[in-house]
């Protein structure tokens, strides 16, 4: 009689052969045996399937466990000592897109002023990650902690809402820039939908909800030439990819107003600069074009017109986004349940003075002390549009917000941080 383990690995191939010279009953037995062979075959092949099927969801949570860079008893005492407030009245807000330019502004203003931060960001190689860290590393030294993980992370976000019981998001963290659209249009859809949605979802289950109050973009004007720009201006008609999804973001965003009560602030961004900008846009790439001596490309619109920006500096940006917070009011839902009414506002963030771009170039050359090497050309169809002029008296009257800086003095403090980043101050001829 062969031994299980032989039967169901036969050490010679074709040992079971029919022999016809056999009685009935030993055809019976046989029968009977090939019957159970056939079945142990099956429960083997069962068993088999079941410890592959285990091991692959041990494996899938075991490597979500070990790649995670979140959770843990360690990680949770960062978290609650971040969000910690340390001013009577004051708030704690998880503020996404930490590491990013305006992020980091933000996040050290509200810590500054005794309020709890959490920043979240999932440094992305959009431009270098190591400016990203290097922002980090100064919210760190303020006691900013900074928890890396993306936005469609729906299990993180529902983590740091169990952990804090957050009363603000203010919500930076996006895909931006208007031509790169045009290379990777997913990642538009990736950051500016999918993950809006994503913390929408998390915030409108969280108990008490938060408020929430994030970046729009000027661009959401689009092809509008009513100047200056006003909040109940046409907004149907977008120039890029990403206008497009910063509009469909104002319209999800009242959507989980109207349904949830989540209170909502959406703010329409200037194109904002500063020191610890963002290296993609123009007065970042062209200080470091010049400095390397190399030409700068500048577009011109229709009929060889300039084009112009509401240049917005940076700490005037962040009085917007803090008086938004101070201002938001309360959400009103609890547990995915509305039980009122709740604000939703949206408010130009700009400058109310528009700078032709050559004139930002001029400024340039004179902080720098070095000519720009011009290269003119034609606008490409590019998603650009040609001027930004925002009428800032809804944020006025609604939020305090008045802007104090003039191109010319920010972009001072600009070129000073640029030197000073990269080293310049150490080397001759650029004092
Ligand atoms: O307010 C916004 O909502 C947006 O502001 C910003 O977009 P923009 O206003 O397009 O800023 P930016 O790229 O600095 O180009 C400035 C000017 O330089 C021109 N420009 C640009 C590049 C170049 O090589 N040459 C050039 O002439 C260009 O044609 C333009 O006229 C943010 O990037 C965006 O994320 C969003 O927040």
């Amino acid at each position: 009689m062969p031994s299980l383990e032989e039967e169901l690995f036969p050490s010679t191939p074709g040992k079971f052969k029919i022999d016809r010279g056999h009685s009935m009953n030993r055809q019976f037995h046989r029968c009977f045996a090939s019957t159970s062979t056939m079945f142990l075959w099956a429960l083997f092949l069962i068993a088999l399937t079941a410890s592959y099927l285990s091991f692959q969801s041990f494996v899938d949570s075991g490597s979500r466990y070990f790649s995670a860079s979140w959770g843990g008893i360690q990680w949770e005492k960062q978290v609650r000592n971040s969000a910690q407030i340390h001013r009577s009245g004051g708030m704690s807000v998880l503020v996404t897109g930490a590491a990013g330019f305006v992020g980091t502004h933000v996040s050290l203003a509200l810590k500054k002023r005794g309020d709890g931060v959490v920043g979240l960001d999932n440094f992305n190689n959009y431009y270098d990650p190591s400016l990203k860290r290097a922002r980090t590393s100064l919210l760190n030294s303020h006691g900013v902690f900074v928890v890396e993980g993306d936005l469609n992370d729906g299990k993180l976000l529902a983590k740091l809402f169990d952990v804090v019981a957050f009363t603000h998001v203010m919500h930076l963290a996006a895909q931006a820039g208007v031509r790169y659209a045009m290379e990777n249009p997913n990642s538009y859809v990736h950051s500016n939908i999918a993950g809006l949605v994503t913390l929408l979802e998390v915030c409108k289950s969280a108990k008490p909800q938060p408020a929430i109050v994030w970046a729009s973009s000027s661009s959401v004007y689009g092809l509008n030439d009513k100047v200056p720009f006003s909040e109940s201006d046409r907004t149907d008609q977008p120039a890029s990819l990403y206008a497009a999804t910063k509009k469909a973001g104002e319209e999800i965003t009242h959507t989980y107003n109207h349904i949830y009560g989540l209170s909502i602030t959406g703010l329409r961004f200037f194109t904002v600069y500063g020191p610890w900008g963002r290296p993609d846009m123009a007065y970042f790439s062209f200080t470091r074009n010049i400095l390397q001596g190399k030409p700068i490309t500048i577009y011109r619109g229709k009929n060889r017109a300039d084009l112009a920006r509401d240049f917005t500096y940076i700490d005037d940006i962040v009085k917007g986004c803090l008086g938004s917070l101070d201002t938001s009011g309360e959400s009103t839902g609890s547990g995915g349940k509305k039980t009122g009414n709740a604000p939703y506002r949206i408010f130009n963030l700009g400058n109310t003075s528009p700078v032709k771009v050559p004139e930002l170039v001029n400024i340039l050359e004179r902080h720098l002390k070095v000519k720009a090497k011009r290269n003119i050309v034609d606008m490409p169809g590019n998603g650009d549009v040609p001027f930004t002029h925002a009428n800032i008296s809804h944020a006025q009257r609604a939020l305090g917000y008045k802007p104090t800086t003039d191109l010319q003095t920010g972009l001072k403090k600009f070129v000073r941080w640029y030197l000073s980043y990269h080293g310049y101050n150490n080397r001759k001829g650029l004092q």
